[in-house]
């Protein structure tokens, strides 16, 4: 991964060089913190050392039973897909069984899905860090019930991936499923490399030692000096922006492929750093079809963003053919991909032009490795940006409490967070 901050320093809000530069002092602090918390396997810091820890080989012997499904169904939510979702919307391949995630209970999605699928050939993922999630626990009861009456034996093609002990995990054992573990002191958000994030990757045949050699190369460029390490150079110009008015930051992939990869930051971002009344708003965006929408906002609205572009330097292209129609001479005899990046250098400079931080981050391309650079690299911005700002990277507080009061309106159990729905301040207008 290659990190440009050149259009992060003179701008609006911006970073000086000599402001990094002194910010260097607190990224080496905060890097021998990260080294302590990895070496001690510390809840969160743990995440940073999955480039060595995960196996890759009992990964595949625990899907190996699912030999060429037609789909592969992931029942989780949050950190629980958003991982496997980013690996596999970006390495999809033609004949690969298709990847689908039920990690929303909108009734009618759901029931679309399972109309869709033919049950008998597909492979259900279910994954909960907790084994406890309303949401996935609710549609995996749905999706086995709708096995069942398809005639289909939903342990046959069933596996798990949770903690050492739950319900699921309970499940798990009753039935004899072949299931995973979540591992120790890896928080959902961050799990994208492990059994959480690259089972899926897995049953598609992807590379997953390639996957963890790219995390691993980005991994050893840590150091003590933002200068030195795209990651920490990332995560300390969003953290300097951020402090200096930059809130929200808008992740803008120049990649279909990548489309998936802002929904995973965005988690990774908001849920690590949004407390104690700091963080930084994450947008999504994708190059080149926002240019032709939330662009103008970007350029011209409030001088309160960061924009990230991201994009792979090297892509299967498509020539565009001549043609002798008036004014458009000149997309013939080029290609699709040439015309994506000349997109990407016109918004970056148009940005730049009028002093709207931005900074580029390239991969080589969007394969194994490079999303293994770019997911291992985001992560270990998103540490060192925590440990910049003080705050507990690794909790989600927050989210509990809704996760408490939606379950306390279910009847499942006595939570007083629950009473606050009742206690909502309405002015309704019809
Ligand atoms: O994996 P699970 O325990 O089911 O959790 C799934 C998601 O639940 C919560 O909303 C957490 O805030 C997320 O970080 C987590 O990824």
């Amino acid at each position: 991964m290659r990190v440009d901050l050149g259009n992060a320093l003179s701008t609006t809000p911006g970073v000086s060089e000599a402001s990094l530069e002194r910010l260097d002092e607190q990224v080496a602090a905060a890097h021998e913190t990260i080294e302590a918390g990895r070496a001690d396997a510390e809840h969160g810091y743990a995440a940073l050392n999955l480039p060595d820890t995960a196996d890759p080989d009992a990964i595949r012997a625990a899907v190996e039973p699912f030999d060429s499904p037609d789909a592969v169904v992931t029942v989780g939510i949050g950190g629980s897909a958003l991982g496997a979702a980013t690996l596999s919307a970006g390495l999809s391949e033609p004949d690969d069984p298709e990847a689908y995630y039920l990690d929303n209970v909108d009734p009618e999605h759901v029931t679309r899905l399972l109309d869709t699928l033919s049950l008998s050939d597909t492979v259900v993922n279910v994954v909960s860090r907790s084994g406890t999630t309303a949401e996935t626990l609710a549609n995996f009861l749905v999706v086995r019930d709708a096995m069942t009456d398809a005639g289909v034996d939903w342990t046959e093609r069933t596996f798990v991936t949770t903690g050492e002990s739950g319900n699921l995990r309970g499940l798990a054992e009753k039935h004899d499923l072949p299931s995973l573990s979540v591992p120790d002191g890896v928080p959902g958000r961050f799990s994208a490399l492990s059994t959480v994030g690259l089972a899926v990757a897995a049953i598609q045949g992807h590379d997953l030692d390639a996957l963890l050699a790219g995390a691993r190369d980005e991994a050893s460029r840590l150091s003590g000096s933002l200068f030195e390490s795209p990651a920490y150079a990332y995560g300390a110009a969003s953290y300097a922006l951020a402090n200096r008015g930059a809130l929200t930051n808008a992740m803008m992939p120049y990649s279909e492929d990548l489309e998936y990869f802002a929904e995973w930051f965005a988690q990774l971002w908001a849920e690590s750093l949004g407390k104690d009344g700091l963080g930084q708003t994450p947008a999504r965006a994708l190059g080149a079809t926002d240019q032709h929408s939330q662009l103008q906002l970007y350029r011209a609205g409030p001088r309160d963003k960061l924009v990230t572009l991201v994009r792979p330097t090297e892509r299967a292209d498509r020539d565009i053919p001549e043609t002798d129609l008036e004014g458009l001479s000149y997309l013939g005899g080029s290609s699709l991909g040439e015309l994506l990046d000349a997109e990407f250098e016109a918004t970056e400079a148009s940005l730049a032009a009028v002093g709207v931080p931005n900074v580029r981050v390239e991969i080589d391309a969007v394969d194994e490795r490079g999303l293994g650079e770019l997911l291992y690299g985001m992560e270990a911005a998103c540490v060192l940006y925590g440990e910049l700002a003080g705050v507990s990277t690794f909790t989600q507080p927050a989210v509990e409490w809704g996760k408490r009061a939606a379950r306390g309106l279910l009847g499942g159990g006595d939570f007083e967070e629950a009473d606050a729905v009742s206690e909502k301040t309405r002015l309704v207008v019809e």
